[in-house]
């Protein structure tokens, strides 16, 4: 057994300021005892344009977040999981990365967003993120962690049950959201499809949000997130943002895991309906 902790944060265009509330949780997590932690989506910057999201991407190797989470994660002996932006081919769109950095400071993993969010709600929110965003297009594969096989995907992709189900298929015993919602999708959407996944898969979800006003223009839910492969919420965070980063842990059990796809096997009709 082992502990996991989600970090929430209100990221801005300060790539700086975006670091110090993420080093603070990283101490943070530590001291509880965690053994890896996890960051939401684009943690690194949230801007209030495309131009400016282009403008402020580095490469992994010339981004000072990303150095300063693998410094963190190297003096405070834990994993870290943090979804960032990279400059894509071309120089006119950004990869939407998330990125596994162990607790030696070392990229060993990282997923690229299958799903864009592009949607336009009568009076609520118009966002299109793939006139900034270059796809990924494939799932990665899950790896071996302290706490378990992890699984990645991000934010939108939740939406997509078949990636969840693939990575299941794949041996993920745990799977991860890091979001960044919007708040009249998140009340009305991000618990539900949160535990269905969680669910569905048989696997603990771990969903680490973006809260609270980034800009003028963007405004997020919160409401990070554990999950137990049994749908139940382990720990959560709150909507509001309370002036600085928070966190939250709980326990990853994966003879749960085992016991609960013993007890009820999900077998799926694959003579009927394609195998994902
Ligand atoms: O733009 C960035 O830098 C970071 N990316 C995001 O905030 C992304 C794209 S706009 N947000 C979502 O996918 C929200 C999904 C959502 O709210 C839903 O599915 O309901």
């Amino acid at each position: 057994m082992a502990i996991a902790a989600v970090g929430q944060i209100c990221s801005t265009s300060s790539m700086m300021d975006n670091l110090l509330q993420c080093q603070n949780l990283v101490q943070k997590a530590a001291s509880a005892g965690a053994k890896a932690i996890f960051f939401p989506e684009a943690s690194d910057y949230i801007a209030s344009s495309a131009a400016e999201s282009v403008s402020l991407a580095r490469s992994l190797e010339e981004s000072d977040f990303v150095q300063g989470l693998q410094r963190s994660a190297s003096e405070n002996k834990i994993h870290i999981n943090v979804g960032v932006h990279a400059p894509a081919e071309g120089g006119i769109r950004v990869k939407n990365l998330l990125l596994w950095i162990d607790d030696n400071g070392k990229i060993t993993e990282q997923y690229q967003k299958l799903h864009l969010f592009d949607v336009e709600i009568k009076d609520g929110p118009v966002l299109r993120e793939s006139h900034s965003v270059e796809k990924g297009d494939s799932i990665l594969p899950p790896f071996d962690t302290v706490l378990g096989r992890v699984g990645l995907a991000i934010c939108f992709d939740l939406r997509f049950p078949e990636i969840s189900v693939a990575l299941r298929r794949r041996n993920a015993d745990i799977i991860t959201f890091p979001s960044a919602f919007t708040i009249p999708t998140g009340k009305a959407h991000w618990e539900v499809l949160l535990r269905a996944r969680a669910i569905e898969t048989q696997s603990y979800v771990v969903a680490a949000a973006q809260v609270g006003q980034h800009n003028e223009k963007r405004v997020s839910y919160g409401h990070s997130m554990i999950i137990s492969p049994w749908g139940s919420v382990l720990a959560e965070l709150g909507g509001d943002w309370n002036g600085g980063p928070e966190l939250a842990t709980a326990e990853i059990d994966l003879s749960s895991i085992e016991k609960i796809r013993k007890e009820m096997p999900l077998l799926r009709r694959t003579d009927v309906y394609p195998e994902i």
